[in-house]
């Protein structure tokens, strides 16, 4: 057994108290009917379940999660539960009529696929008493399920280990198909529950009301199934005898008519009857009382031993026994009771034999053995298919099978060939074949044949000394190396045909921007093999071209790679021109070929005499910013990318490699402050003092930060990457702030409407600009007097202070009621105004509809 858990102060909070507090479940003990839903599976298809001692509600958060939508879910209990979605929930008493009305009002003539019990008595110290009132609780409860359960349905409860507990067993096995007895891991060891899982409720028309009666279930079972105990006298007299190292209780009490404690037979009795083994079972004592008697003590073959054991048989073991049952025959033959035909030791195995009758040790002994068997015929197979899946895969690898034939792996997503983001094993085999790895393979003169392969798994059932240790090791080091050489391969792949992934791998380390364009000369020679093989790039192209949407996402993400800036840590000085010679871009997406075949683009291929010039002066001073341009003048068009550049923002950017990582990050945090919550939380606890910086350092040295990771594969610390990850927990306020500065950089009006409150102020400022200019006119003028210079100007000024045209305003008129039907100018209406009814806005509405279709070009033609 596993160390005991402690029930007390912090072994309390263990994994479990932790799990529910991570998901959300109100109690821990939502996992112990996860479990035990787990084992038998009665949630999912239940579509009506009562839960009797909910509170506080975790087993019904449990019921709510695995139930089917739509189902009815009541909780009940002495206290109130606070309201779970799609949860009814009552605060009453089990026990009582009050609480079965309140169910039956809510289910009305519903019947429960399940009933959950886990109450638990408002626990005392009389631990005695305590166990009964959990024994009647769980009878009320089966009093309640019985009444509710639907014909088939399940009943869980909760019992406790005490002397009820097989008397409630037994009830339950009256009522129902299937009963069992579980500890599910998550209730801990310390705790004398034990949960009952009683399935195919057999619904008998008429269940006797004692066997939900606690009074005639606690006492009067015992005596109903004492019929069938091992423990009757005559039983437990051979055991007394045979193992007499047992002690026994009697659970049956005194048998009939006998009451005494102490038994004394006389030795005649012992030598005349014919169960002597019964005799010294049931007896004390063998008393020599008679003459008789007393003269079978002075026969030699009476020892002292022999006196000594018969003056106290209780405190005998096999061996006396056997020596007093051997006196026993002897003295029989001496008396002429018997004929001597049989030695006493033959007679002794006989009695070893019925000691071997002992059924419940022989049946213990059969099933350890067959348990052996079975866990050795487990392990054989086990080893037979880890044998087969390595060899499978090395067959695979020489295209001698079909992905399919791995059980495992066929379902694995990463092993699917032809899609983008998949673990191509064509392009790891391509790798390792690269790497020799095949070749070595396929050299392998033990590589198998089907045929072969079978006898040779054949021959291994026969003889399992060839399944060694050792070779096993080593196959599993082999397989292990092959997957890393996979994985790396495709990485290699992934790099390679997503631009996104490029960017990312990019951005991860650190600015190792060279990965930007894959064009290292290394790439370009990949990129040309693989032109000659199936999958890859060229594999996507084919994808596109059939309309795959689905790749165009990468390819958009290409697009800005043709005008952007790049950097190369492999640039070869062109033998004529000294530009820097980089391997070609691979090939555009569809998307952005079209995109670029656009008339705004053409010409852009060929750099114009300047940009040479200003190339060559970028490359020979050793200039790092090169790519996309060709340089045609090679006649290698394909081969060569300048790119012609200026230095600006980006370039800090991509050389970010250079700058100490916490001066990017305060930079970062002071142009856009905290982005996150945790970083929000952190700070606000260190603002208000909740933490301090030591707390944080120390907090820094979890098991995540020292996490060693040598010798750890690569798919492995990729992985890890993603998801082993330190869990800060925020506070309500860091999402509020965060919110509330998104709200405000949401309210921030959008780009376009900036631009056009930003033409109407130069559009006023040139009306009013314009305005004094006239007005500097009408100044000069010399034949106006100073007072109508004024009116005029003051005219001007207010023409250019006002809007520009405003429109006039038309107002609408809906033709219906008094309005309907009537010709000229409506009543009441002035000014300009507009007829409309009913019919005309249909009219409008569909000569939009036209016009838009038309414009776009696919819309229906009339
Ligand atoms: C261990 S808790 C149940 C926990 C629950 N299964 C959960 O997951 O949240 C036991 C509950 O039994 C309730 N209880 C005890 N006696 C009861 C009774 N006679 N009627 C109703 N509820 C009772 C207690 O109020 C207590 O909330």
């Amino acid at each position: 057994m596993g160390k005991a858990q402690k029930k007390t102060g912090k072994g309390r909070l263990d994994k479990y108290y932790k799990l529910a507090k991570e998901q959300g479940y109100r109690a821990r003990s939502a996992f112990k009917l996860i479990q035990l839903n787990k084992k038998y599976g009665f949630l999912e298809s239940a579509r009506c379940c009562i839960d009797l001692c909910a509170a506080p509600g975790g087993w019904l958060q449990v019921a709510g999660k695995y139930m089917p939508t739509n189902s009815v879910i009541v909780g009940v209990d002495l206290v109130p539960i606070k309201p779970i979605p799609r949860v009814v929930t009552f605060a009453a008493d089990i026990t009582t009529v009050h609480c079965r009305n309140l169910i039956r009002s809510e289910l009305k003539d519903w019947k429960a696929d399940v009933v959950l019990h886990d109450g638990a008595p408002n626990v005392g110290t009389a631990w005695v008493q305590d166990a009964y009132s959990q024994s009647e609780l769980v009878l009320m409860s089966l009093k309640l399920a019985v009444e509710f359960l639907v014909k088939g349905g399940t009943f869980v409860t909760k019992v406790f280990r005490s002397v009820d507990y097989n008397n409630l067993i037994w009830v339950f096995s009256q009522l129902f198909g299937k009963v069992e007895a579980t500890k599910p891991p998550s209730s801990r060891n310390v705790s004398a529950e034990i949960f009952v899982v009683c399935r195919e409720f057999l619904a008998p028309k008429h269940i006797d009301p004692k066997f939900l009666d606690p009074k005639h279930v606690f006492k009067d079972l015992s005596s109903t199934a004492s019929g069938t105990d091992k423990g009757s006298s005559a039983n437990n007299a051979q055991a007394n005898v045979f193992q007499p190292e047992k002690k026994r209780r009697k659970r049956d009490g005194y048998d009939d008519g006998d009451y005494t404690l102490f038994n004394k037979v006389s030795a005649g009795d012992f030598i005349r009857n014919s169960e002597p083994v019964n005799v010294l079972g049931l007896a004390n004592k063998i008393a020599f009382e008679t003459e008789e008697e007393k003269c079978w003590l002075e026969l030699s073959i009476t020892t002292a031993d022999v006196k000594t054991n018969c003056d106290d048989l209780k405190v005998l073991g096999k061996g006396d026994f056997k020596a007093l049952l051997k006196w026993r025959i002897t003295l029989r033959e001496e008396l002429g009771l018997d004929v001597k035909t049989k030695h006493p030791d033959e007679l002794i195995d006989a009695v070893e034999i019925t000691e071997a009758v002992d059924e419940e040790q022989q049946m213990q002994d059969e099933l350890e053995r067959l348990n052996a068997e079975a866990g050795a015929k487990a392990k054989r197979a086990r080893r037979r298919a880890n044998e087969i899946k390595t060899k499978t895969i090395q067959r695979m690898q020489l295209q001698m099978t079909a992905p399919l034939d791995i059980g495992l792996e066929q379902n694995d997503a990463s092993l699917r060939t032809g899609q983008e983001d998949v673990f191509d094993l064509t392009g790891a085999e391509r790798g390792l074949r690269k790497r020799g790895g095949i070749s070595k393979l396929a050299s392998d003169d033990e590589m198998p044949s089907d045929e072969e392969e079978l006898e040779a798994v054949e021959e291994e059932s026969e003889d399992e000394v060839l399944d060694s240790e050792e070779e096993r090791e080593r196959k599993i080091t082999a397989l292990e190396a092959d997957l890393d050489d996979m994985y790396d391969v495709y990485q290699e792949k992934l790099k390679e045909r997503d631009a996104k992934y490029r960017v990312t791998e990019a951005r991860k380390r650190g600015g190792a921007l060279e990965e930007w364009g894959g064009l290292s000369s290394k790439a370009k020679d990949d990129s040309e093999d693989d032109s000659s093989e199936d999958g890859g790039w060229d594999e996507m192209e084919a994808a596109k071209e059939m309309g795959d949407d689905s790749a165009s996402d990468g390819s958009d993400d290409e697009e800005p790679v043709v005008g952007q800036k790049r950097r190369r840590s492999d640039h070869t000085p062109s033998k004529k021109t000294g530009l820097v010679r980089t391997p070609p871009p691979p090939p555009a997406s569809r998307a952005a070929q079209v995109w670029f075949s656009q008339d705004v683009f053409k010409g852009l291929d060929e750099p114009s005499e300047d940009e040479v010039n200003d190339l060559e002066m970028f490359s020979n001073s050793g200039g790092s910013q090169q790519g996309g341009w060709q340089d045609e003048s090679e006649g290698d068009v394909d081969d060569f990318d300048i790119v012609p550049t200026e230095p600006d923002g980006d370039i800090e950017m991509w050389n970010a490699e250079d700058e100490n990582p916490d001066d990017v990050k305060r930079a970062h945090i002071q142009k856009y402050g905290l982005t996150t919550a945790e970083a929000v939380t952190l700070a606000q606890q260190l603002a208000n003092r909740k933490t301090t910086k030591t707390h944080l350092i120390n907090d820094g040295f979890s098991r995540y930060s020292l996490n060693a990771k040598d010798s750890l594969p690569s798919w492995f610390l990729d992985d890890e990457a993603k998801h082993y990850k330190p869990n800060i927990p925020v506070t309500k306020e860091a999402i509020i702030a965060l919110r509330a500065r998104q709200r405000a950089l949401d309210a921030r009006p959008i780009k376009k409407i900036a631009e056009a409150k930003g033409r109407k102020k130069l559009r006023a400022a040139q009306r009013l600009e314009k305005a004094m200019k006239k007005a500097e006119g009408v100044n000069a003028t010399a034949d106006m007097t100073e007072q109508e210079k004024a009116k005029q100007i003051e005219k001007l000024m207010r023409k250019g202070a006002a809007k520009g045209k405003q429109k006039k305003e038309v107002k609408v008129v809906v033709a219906k009621g008094a309005q309907k039907g009537i010709k000229g100018r409506p009543k009441g209406v002035k000014g300009r105004y507009t007829m409309v009814d009913a019919r005309m806005r249909k009219e409008v509405r569909a000569k939009k509809r036209r016009e838009k279709a038309v414009k776009k070009g696919g819309g229906r033609r009339r």
